[in-house]
C-alpha cells in the first residue's frame, strides 16, 4: 500500500479494520469492461465504511461502490478505490406484521429471497435475475415486467447512506425526502448506501404460462389485454420470425409444478446456440435461420404449437435464463407508443426504410434476438418518485431492450449500426435510456433535456452531499451535467476522469475493454494547510457513530457544518 495511505491510516482508530487488498481485477458480469482499482475494500460494518470514507478524503481518492457488477457499462470502473459490501449483507430486522424488513445494503437478492421466505415474505417484483445487490438494484432503477408495479425500488421505505464527510444519514419519504428521492436512483454518486428498509409482500407462488404468438397478434392485443390479463407479463420479440414469446404469470394457490426441460437450458442446447452465435459473427446472414432454429426447438416452430407452464415460488419463477455475455440497450417510453416503435424497428430490420423512417442503412446488417418487450407503471405509486426515474410519470411505461450477445466475449459486428439506429428511433419516440445499460449516443446535455428540473434537483442534492466529487467518475461526467460547461474539473477535485480505454490484455477477456482512470491524486499534493483546515472542518467529533435523521442535520451537512466521527482520529 502507498506509504501516504498507510500514514493516514495510522492516524485512524486501529480497532476499526481496513479490509483492503491491492491487485484486484474488477470486471462487469458481461466482461464488457475491466479495471484495476488501486485498492479493493470489503468493509463489514458501518464504522468501517465511515473510516474508509474518511481515509479516502484525506488521501484524495475517489470511491466507487460495486454490487455484483451486473451493470454492463463502465459505471463501476475505477483506478482508484473500489468498495464492495458483499460482507455487509445481514438481515437486521424483520417485522412480520408491518412486513418492513431492514437489511445491510450489500445483500444479494438471491440471499434475501430465501431469508424472507423463512418469514413468510417475499419481494413484490423482480427483474430477470436475482444476482444483484439490493443497493445496486435501487441505484440504477432496475425494473421487472408488470403494469401493477413500477421500479423495484418502489418497495423501499428508507435508506441509510454514508456521505462523503463520513456521516451516516437516514432518509425516507418523510425524512430528508430530497435526499431520498435522489438516492432512489443514485447511480452510486451520492455516497455509500449501507442500510435499506423495504416493504415485503406475503410470500406467493406464481403459475406461469409461455407460448408463441405471431407479432401481429401481439400488436392487435396490445391495448386489449396483452399487458393487463395477468399481474406479470413479458414478451420476447423475434424480429426475423415476426413472432414473439409471450410469458404471463399470476399468483396462485396451485401446488408447485417444476418447469419442463428446455433446449438451451441444457448443456447441449446451450453450447449449440452459443456456437451458432459465434459463427454468426463471421457469417451474420445466418442469424434469421438461427432465430428460427433455436427458438423453434425452444418454444415450438409455430404460434401456439408449444405451451410451457409451471408453478414456482415468485422469487424463482419470475427469473429467466440470461445465457451469455451481452450488450443490453434498453429504453423507457410510453406504452401506447409501443406498436409504432415495434412496427418501425421491424420495418428497418426488414429493409423497409419508408415505414421505418430511421436514417441509417440496414443493408447487410443482421441482429440477435430477442428484443425484450416489458412494462412497468409508476403512475399510481404513492411513494416519492426518484428524481432520475426514467419511467413515465402519468401513464404506463414500455421498456424495449435490444439484446446483443457476445459469444465467447466477442462483440458482434452489427453492434454499432444497430445501436445507432435503435437509439435514433428511441430518441425520436421521446424515450429515456435505462441508466445501467449500454446506451452510447446521448450526452449530458440531451439527458438533461429529458429530465429537466428533476435532474437539476438531483444535481443539487448530489452537490450538497458530495461537494468534492468523491463519488463521481467519467461515466457521471459524460452523462450528467455535474459541472457546468464553463466550470473546470477543479471544482470536483476527487472526481475521476478516464485517461485511456484499450482492449483488455487479459486472458479470457475477449473484446472486453480495460478502463484506466487518471491518477489525479498524484498531482494533488495535499498540503499541511489543507489538511489542517480539513481537520478543523470535518474531523471534530471522535465519538460513537453519528446518525443524522432529521431535515435539520441534512441542512447542516449541506452547509459543511455537521460533525462526523473519525474512529481513532
Ligand atoms: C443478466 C442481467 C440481467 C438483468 N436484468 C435486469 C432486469 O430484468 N431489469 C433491469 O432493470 N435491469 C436488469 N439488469 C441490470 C441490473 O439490474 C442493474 O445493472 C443493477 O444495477 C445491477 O446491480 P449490481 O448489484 O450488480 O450493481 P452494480 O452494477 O455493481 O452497480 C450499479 C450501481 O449501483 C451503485 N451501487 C452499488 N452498491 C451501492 C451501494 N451500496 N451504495 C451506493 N451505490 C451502490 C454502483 O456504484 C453503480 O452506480 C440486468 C443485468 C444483467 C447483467
Ligand atoms: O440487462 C438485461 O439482461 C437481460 C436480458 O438477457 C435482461 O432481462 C435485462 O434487463
Amino acid at each position: 500500500m502507498d506509504s501516504s495511505i498507510s500514514h493516514e491510516l495510522s492516524k485512524l482508530d486501529p480497532a476499526v479494520p481496513f479490509r483492503a487488498t491491492a491487485d484486484h481485477l474488477h470486471h462487469t458480469w458481461a466482461k464488457t469492461f475491466f479495471s484495476r482499482p488501486e485498492l479493493y475494500v470489503r468493509p463489514q460494518s458501518i464504522a468501517e465504511v465511515q473510516q474508509l470514507v474518511t481515509l479516502a478524503r484525506r488521501c484524495r481518492r475517489r470511491l466507487v461502490t460495486v454490487g455484483s457488477g451486473h451493470s454492463p457499462s463502465d459505471l463501476t470502473c475505477t483506478s482508484s478505490w473500489l468498495v464492495n459490501l458483499d460482507d455487509f449483507n445481514r438481515i437486521l430486522h424483520v417485522d412480520t406484521e408491518t412486513r418492513l424488513v431492514t437489511v445491510e445494503a450489500g445483500i444479494r437478492l438471491y440471499e434475501l429471497g430465501p431469508r424472507l421466505e423463512e418469514q413468510g415474505l417475499t419481494l413484490e417484483n423482480l427483474g430477470s435475475i436475482d444476482s444483484q445487490s439490493i443497493a445496486g438494484v435501487i441505484a440504477t432503477g432496475t425494473h421487472g415486467s408488470s403494469l401493477r408495479h413500477g421500479l423495484l425500488s418502489e418497495c423501499i421505505e428508507s435508506l441509510g447512506l454514508v456521505l462523503s464527510n463520513g456521516q451516516l444519514v437516514r432518509c425516507s419519504a418523510t425524512n430528508n425526502s430530497d435526499l431520498f428521492r435522489a438516492a432512489l436512483v443514485s447511480l452510486g454518486a451520492l455516497g455509500i448506501v449501507v442500510e435499506v428498509t423495504l416493504r415485503a409482500r406475503p410470500a406467493f407462488n406464481i403459475a406461469w404460462r409461455q407460448e408463441r404468438y405471431s407479432l401481429s397478434k401481439v400488436l392487435s392485443e396490445w391495448s386489449t389485454g396483452l399487458w393487463t390479463s395477468h399481474e406479470f407479463v413479458r414478451v420476447w420479440w423475434l424480429p426475423y420470425e415476426k413472432g414473439a414469446i409471450v410469458w404471463r404469470a399470476d399468483p396462485t394457490d396451485q401446488p408447485l409444478r417444476a418447469p419442463p426441460k428446455n433446449f438451451y437450458g441444457e448443456w447441449f442446447g446451450y453450447h449449440v446456440y452459443h456456437n451458432l452465435l459465434a459463427l454468426s459473427s463471421y457469417v451474420p446472414r445466418i442469424l434469421p435461420w438461427v432465430e428460427w432454429f433455436i427458438f423453434g426447438l425452444q418454444y415450438g416452430f409455430r404460434p401456439g404449437a408449444t405451451v410451457t407452464e409451471a408453478v414456482e415460488p415468485a422469487r424463482a419463477g419470475l427469473l429467466m435464463n440470461c445465457l451469455y455475455s451481452q450488450f443490453v440497450n434498453e429504453w423507457a417510453l410510453p406504452l401506447e407508443k409501443g406498436p409504432e416503435a415495434i412496427i418501425r424497428l421491424s420495418a428497418w430490420l426488414h429493409g423497409d426504410l419508408q415505414t421505418a423512417r430511421i436514417p441509417f442503412s440496414p443493408k447487410g446488417l443482421w441482429v440477435h434476438c430477442p428484443i425484450e418487450v416489458r412494462v412497468s407503471d409508476s403512475s399510481k405509486n404513492s411513494n416519492p418518485r426518484p428524481f432520475l426515474d426514467p419511467t413515465c410519470r402519468d401513464e404506463p411505461t414500455l421498456y424495449l431492450n435490444a439484446t446483443l450477445y457476445r459469444p465467447y466475449f466477442r462483440d458482434p459486428p452489427c453492434r454499432q449500426r444497430y445501436y445507432e439506429a435503435f437509439e435514433w428511433l428511441m430518441r425520436d419516440m421521446g424515450a429515456k435510456p435505462h441508466w445501467a445499460k449500454n446506451f452510447t449516443t446521448l450526452d449530458s446535455t440531451e439527458l438533461h433535456r429529458l429530465y429537466k428540473d428533476d435532474m437539476d434537483q438531483w444535481l443539487k442534492v448530489r452537490q450538497e452531499v458530495d461537494p468534492e466529487g468523491m463519488f463521481l467518475g467519467e461515466w457521471h461526467c459524460r452523462n450528467l451535467p455535474v459541472v457546468g460547461p464553463s466550470e473546470h474539473d477543479d471544482q470536483l477535485p476527487l472526481a475521476e476522469r478516464e485517461s485511456q480505454r484499450c482492449k483488455a490484455d487479459i486472458s479470457g477477456a475477449g473484446d472486453g475493454l480495460e478502463w484506466i482512470g487518471e491518477r489525479r491524486w498524484q498531482s494533488q499534493t495535499h498540503s499541511e494547510e489543507d489538511h489542517a483546515s480539513e481537520l478543523l472542518h470535518d474531523h471534530s467529533a471522535p465519538s460513537p457513530p453519528t446518525t443524522a435523521t432529521s431535515e435539520e442535520s441534512f441542512d447542516l451537512l449541506a452547509k459543511g457544518e455537521a460533525s462526523i466521527l473519525i474512529h481513532g482520529a
